[in-house]
């Protein structure tokens, strides 16, 4: 006679074995694994394996996608958490998956619809680094003539900070509407000998464009050169091309590919801090750009900046906040507007960070000083490089403690409370008189979307 707690513990160790064969297939990613055993057995699907992690978690930890896709369309509790209390999508988060963290945000197929839009490859605009930037070659002097002279390195061309440009045919497909005018050494070999010539290094390309010819086994430098010269003689170095100058920075530079908005956002803030810092700031003498464009040093012998190091030796960043404030009731948003905003448009509200502050006192000050509203928690999402002239923008969410709204009038025109579905409303369908939001290139743009995104998931 078999006895029967026998028979239950072998059926439970056959369970536990199954489902230790289930989380193991979503962990690797084998995707016909996971659908077979789903499909032979229903309950595994949010059973966790020995270490309190369930197929959801291990896929998303893993960056699997199909397998977090398949996990998803079979009904996997996307709330359920591990012994460390995350669920999957804060593991997705926590290992940088984001398209899988999106993908866990959605619950139906409207918020799929809003995720979706938010992944236009994810990155923030003027932040990819296609570039390595090599620092440790600035003050390789040979090298850095070495690379000025090769025929596959590639200048970039600015008059008063605006760069050179050519339109692209909108069958390019990327989105861009502009891209960067590439110069080679033969071109430009005069132009640097011009005194009011600035040159920068921007790095070697991290990878190469697989059209392009391998002419070389080390990937290409990028410079980026500012002229003086008058901008009219300085388009004809470009030949017959149709170039323009992109002016309109805050217009003009929003147009351009992913990787070339990143090279356009470090290259024009060190070319802006060459332009503002022509003289020390400590004694007034002429100063000169030395280590490949990222130092300036006073040709005063006796200026007390060339002992030890100063921080107006080098390139600037400021630090501004950008905060979109919730509401207590977590289902509007703060948003204002300055006189200067086209007619309809609201935007986060955004300040300059002030020596000796913190990011989260800068978002609660700028906050009360613009709108008079108290600010509580802060958490900051993500970052943005903003090149006008060299800003760091640091979005965080921050969560209100009052609501009534006294705006400063000096700095903005309006400030109001818009409830979520106005917002999505804006985002999704296009502007209206009533919302109209900043560019998607934005980070103010991506922070709104950012909370829709989380908010979708409550
Ligand atoms: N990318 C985006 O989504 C986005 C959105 C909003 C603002 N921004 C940028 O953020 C920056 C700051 O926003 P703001 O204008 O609301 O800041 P703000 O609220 O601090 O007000 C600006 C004022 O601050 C003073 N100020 C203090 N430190 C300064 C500094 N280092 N440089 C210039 N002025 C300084 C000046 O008097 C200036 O007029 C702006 O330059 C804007 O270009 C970017
Ligand atoms: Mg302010
Ligand atoms: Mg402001
Ligand atoms: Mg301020
Ligand atoms: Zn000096």
């Amino acid at each position: 006679m078999i006895d029967s707690r026998v028979v239950k513990s072998v059926r439970m160790n056959m369970t536990e074995e199954m489902v230790e064969r289930f989380v193991d297939a979503a962990s690797r990613g084998d995707v016909a694994a996971v659908s077979s055993l789903i499909s032979r057995c229903a309950s595994l699907l949010d059973r966790p394996g020995a270490n309190g992690w369930n197929a959801l978690m291990l896929a998303a930890r893993n960056g699997h996608y199909t397998v977090t896709e398949t996990l998803l369309s079979h009904g996997a509790d996307r709330l359920v958490v591990n012994r460390s209390s995350q669920t999957a999508y804060d593991i997705a988060k926590f290992w940088g998956h984001t398209h899988i963290g999106n993908l866990l945000l959605g619950t139906d197929n409207q918020s799929q619809h809003i995720l979706a839009t938010t992944d236009p490859s994810q990155e923030i605009y003027f932040s990819a680094e296609p570039l390595d930037r090599l620092s440790e070659r600035r003050s390789d002097a040979t090298w850095q003539q070495d690379k000025q002279n090769r025929p596959d390195s590639v200048f970039l061309l600015f008059s008063e900070l605006s760069p050179l440009v050519h339109s692209l045919e909108p069958s390019t497909g990327s989105g861009a509407q502009t891209s960067l005018c590439r110069f080679s050494s033969s071109l430009v070999k005069e132009l640097l000998l011009k005194p009011g010539s600035v040159l920068v290094f921007l790095g070697v390309e991290r990878r190469r464009p697989s059209s392009s010819p391998e002419t070389s086994s080390e990937p290409s430098a990028w410079f980026a050169i500012n002229s003086t010269e008058d901008p009219e003689v300085l388009l004809k170095l470009g030949g017959e091309k149709d170039l323009f100058w992109a002016r309109r920075p805050n217009r003009d530079l929003l147009n351009f590919s992913q990787d070339e908005a990143g090279i356009l956002a470090q290259a024009r803030a060190v070319l802006a801090w060459h332009s503002r810092y022509a003289f020390c700031p400590t004694c007034g003498s002429s100063s000169r750009s030395e280590e490949a464009g990222y130092k300036r040093t006073c040709t005063n012998a006796s200026c007390s900046s060339l002992q030890g190091v100063h921080n107006t030796s080098y390139p600037r960043v400021d630090p501004v906040v950008i905060m979109l404030v919730l509401h207590p009731d977590g289902e509007q948003c703060l948003l204002g507007r300055k006189k200067v905003f086209p007619t309809g448009m609201f935007s986060c509200l955004a300040g300059f960070i002030e020596p000796g502050e913190s990011v989260e006192s800068a978002v609660r000050r700028e906050v009360e000083e613009e709108s008079g509203v108290k600010v509580g928690s802060v958490r900051y999402v993500a970052c943005q490089p903003w090149p006008v002239p060299s800003s760091l923008m640091i979005g965080c969410l921050a969560v209100a403690l009052s609501t009534d709204i006294k705006v400063d009038e000096n700095e903005i025109e309006e400030a109001r409370w818009f409830p979520r579905q106005k917002v999505i409303d804006a985002l999704f369908r296009g502007g209206s008189p009533v919302l109209l939001l900043s560019p998607q290139q934005t980070i103010a743009h991506q922070l709104v979307k950012h909370w829709i995104g989380c908010n979708s998931n409550l």
